[in-house]
């Protein structure tokens, strides 16, 4: 087949040209992503060989390796891992499929200043591409394992790629890049200097698993090398100075290839944790918190999670990345093992490496897995109480951590009852006590005034329409705090946690509000009856009138402001969760709700005085619909009939004219 030429897809040529332009300041990372690629290729041939005997691949002696030509300035990283087939090609190196870039490029472009923007890349991370960071022309000959034609793409970087079929390809993927001229202002290294190659992967790739070779003349070159890297040399090089003598070609392994998880806590350093995380998560930023965990026993492991600094933008997605690195005694099996983490925790990423699991154990019997459940179990419990303590610890961290990951820590209330209290004290939600800061559960209940049984919430769209809503008046008038919960998951869990250290969670739209009833005298208590007398007529009728829309008509003790307001009963599904159901597909009929009236405000008390002069006059009837509509507009809501709830309020607004 001859040389085809294609276009990039109009997102990779827009991330590509801000690679050419390096609006990322350090260069070196380059070699990381392509080692971690390298590495990941391996990590797959292997799982795929375990998998299927027919494959035939050679796993003999799979690494990596590095080579440099200092004369052709070209750096090469090969490895004899999976590969890529011409389609795989195609597909992964041609087109970012990464759900949100255009709108991560919008951002870029709205940052304009270099290191907001540089910032943001490193939020996104752009893999392969960081190599035209450094190189003008990148070529990639890869042939998948299994496959017998390989496959050459090659590019400026610019609008287009080249492919080729090659026969004789080794199996695995070769990367050559043709380096640009180095320019220390510009942090470009010469990166066909051994001693940079070395340092580089030393800093972000120690730990991986695969050897990482590189083929260095010995012992000319060292001398040549020493050269280069100047005073330096002297200290570190001691052994490789000697006679010059024609230079033999040695292999070296620049990486230790030490498991991280399995080394004591107190010899691993900060730098060294956040390389493993980000060649885990293909994250470029470091992580907010890492939990090491090394469990003894009869049930031997190693975890090592991480908590990421930012939400991925596929999250709340279909297809949501879910699940940690599952090793058996340091040999990857399973790389998304979504049975050693709850969903609600699927932000975390990590590496647990057990000794006791049989190597080729399928993700069906994992799920079954007793000691799984038991790993499962400890560390969700691990991982929520580093979380409780980065809240009292790292307050700053903390509030990042539940921008970020709230929403989903949240659904564990649903799915997670045996840790339903550990996620509470993780948790903090807005409320109406202080306009910034959000509170803990517990610290409501330290506020909870004298006389306060239950804790309060209202939920709602935004902080804006729950403040604004008519429940909240007496409440905010005694002075009673309430929740302001915002999430569509707050509408679900809810429903599901009853209470908190005894405290029942309620809403403040929902049954009845019975503020007055604990330190209510004899004398309000004789009035509110007499209130009751009084209204009984109008609250029959209304009652009847509205019977197609509303359960029932009643007097509300928590209106201090507005002149009604609708309300659910306790159970009852709201019309924000009949929404949510309905998205969800499943429709849930819409009962009925009640309508409470407000007696102390002119609008009722006059149209209680006018129906009992004028039991019969059909306008009446048009404002108790019109009082309705207006209760269900405040909430947010939305009359049942708009169009007659308009014609209704323009007669009555030209009446006033
Ligand atoms: N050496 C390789 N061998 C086999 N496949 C590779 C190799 N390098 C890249 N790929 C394939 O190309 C895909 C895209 O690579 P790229 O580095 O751009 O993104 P990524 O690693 O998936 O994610 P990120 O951009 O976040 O690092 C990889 O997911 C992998 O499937």
């Amino acid at each position: 087949m001859p040389t085809e030429t294609f276009e990039f897809q109009v997102e990779a040529r827009q991330l590509l040209q801000m690679m050419i332009h390096s609006i990322y300041s350090n260069k070196d990372v380059f070699l990381r992503e392509l080692i971690s690629n390298a590495s990941d290729a391996l990590d797959k041939l292997r799982i795929e060989a375990l998998r299927d005997d027919s494959l035939g691949a050679d796993v003999s002696d799979l690494h990596i390796a590095i080579e440099a030509d200092k004369d052709a300035r070209t750096l090469t990283v090969r490895d004899n891992g999976i590969g890529m087939s011409r389609e795989e090609v195609v597909q992964l190196i041609g087109t970012i499929a990464k759900s949100g870039t255009a709108e991560f490029l919008a951002k870029l472009r709205e940052a304009g200043d270099a290191a907001t923007a540089g910032d943001l890349i490193g939020q996104f991370g752009v893999g392969f591409y960081s190599a035209f960071m450094v190189a003008d022309e990148v070529t990639l000959l890869t042939r998948r394992a299994g496959e017998s034609q390989g496959t050459r793409w090659s590019s400026g970087g610019e609008g287009t790629y080249t492919l080729d079929t090659v026969e004789d390809a080794p199996q695995g993927t070769a990367v050559t890049l043709r380096l640009k001229p180095a320019d220390a202002e510009d942090q470009l290294f010469d990166y066909t200097s051994p001693w940079k190659i070395r340092e580089i992967v030393k800093r972000y790739s120690d730990f991986i698993t695969w050897p990482i070779r590189m083929a260095t003349a010995e012992p000319g070159a060292a001398g040549q090398e020493a050269a280069e890297k100047g005073e330096d040399a002297k200290d570190g090089a001691a052994g490789e100075d000697g006679p010059a003598a024609a230079p033999e070609p040695k292999q070296e392994t620049l990486n230790s290839q030490k498991a991280l998880w399995a080394r004591p806590r107190s010899e691993v350093s900060a730098e060294e944790y956040h390389e493993l995380y980000k060649h885990l998560s293909h994250d470029w930023a470091d992580p907010l918190e890492t939990i090491h965990v090394h469990a003894e026993g009869t049930f031997e492991y190693q975890a090592l999670l991480y908590v990421p600094s930012h939400a991925p933008r596929d999250l709340f997605g279909q297809g949501a990345k879910h699940g940690v690195q599952l090793y058996v005694k340091r040999v990857l099996i399973m790389e998304e093992c979504e049975a050693l983490v709850p969903e609600y925790l699927r932000f975390v990423k990590g590496v647990v490496d057990a000794q006791d699991l049989s190597l080729n154990v399928s993700r069906e019997i994992l799920q079954q897995d007793r000691q799984i459940r038991l790993m499962r179990r400890r560390l969700s419990k691990k991982t929520l109480s580093t979380l409780k303590d980065l809240r009292t610890g790292r307050p700053e961290d903390y509030a990042t951590f539940w921008r970020e990951f709230g929403r989903v820590l949240k659904e564990g209330l649903l799915s997670d009852p045996d840790n339903r209290d550990a996620i509470l004290d993780v948790a903090t939600f807005a409320s109406t006590h202080d306009a910034e800061q959000p509170t803990t559960l517990a610290q409501y209940v330290e506020r909870m005034k004298e006389g306060q049984r239950d804790i309060y919430y209202l939920t709602g769209e935004s902080r804006a329409s729950v403040e604004n809503s008519p429940h909240l008046e007496a409440f905010r008038d005694k002075g009673f705090e309430v929740l302001i919960l915002t999430d569509p998951v707050d509408e679900l869990w809810v429903e599901a946690v009853p209470d908190y250290q005894g405290k029942q969670l309620r809403s403040v739209a929902k049954g009845e509000a019975d503020l007055a009833t604990e330190e209510e005298g004899e004398e309000a208590k004789a009035e509110r009856e007499q209130r009751d007398k009084d209204y009984a007529g109008l609250l029959a009728w209304m009652g009847e009138r509205l019977k197609e829309e509303v359960r029932e008509v009643r007097l509300s003790s928590r209106l201090t402001v507005s002149p009604a307001c609708v309300v659910s009963d306790v159970g009852d599904v709201t019309p924000a969760l009949r929404e949510m159901y309905r998205a969800m597909g499943q429709e849930v009929p819409a009962g009925k709700r009640i309508l409470e009236l407000n007696p102390g405000h002119a609008l009722i008390e006059g149209l209680r005085a006018a129906h009992e002069q004028r039991p019969d006059d059909p306008g009446l009837g048009e404002l108790a619909e019109l009082i309705h509509g207006l209760a269900l507009l405040a909430e947010g809501g939305r009359p049942g009939d708009p169009a007659r709830f308009t014609k209704l309020v323009a007669s009555r607004l030209k009446s006033s004219l």
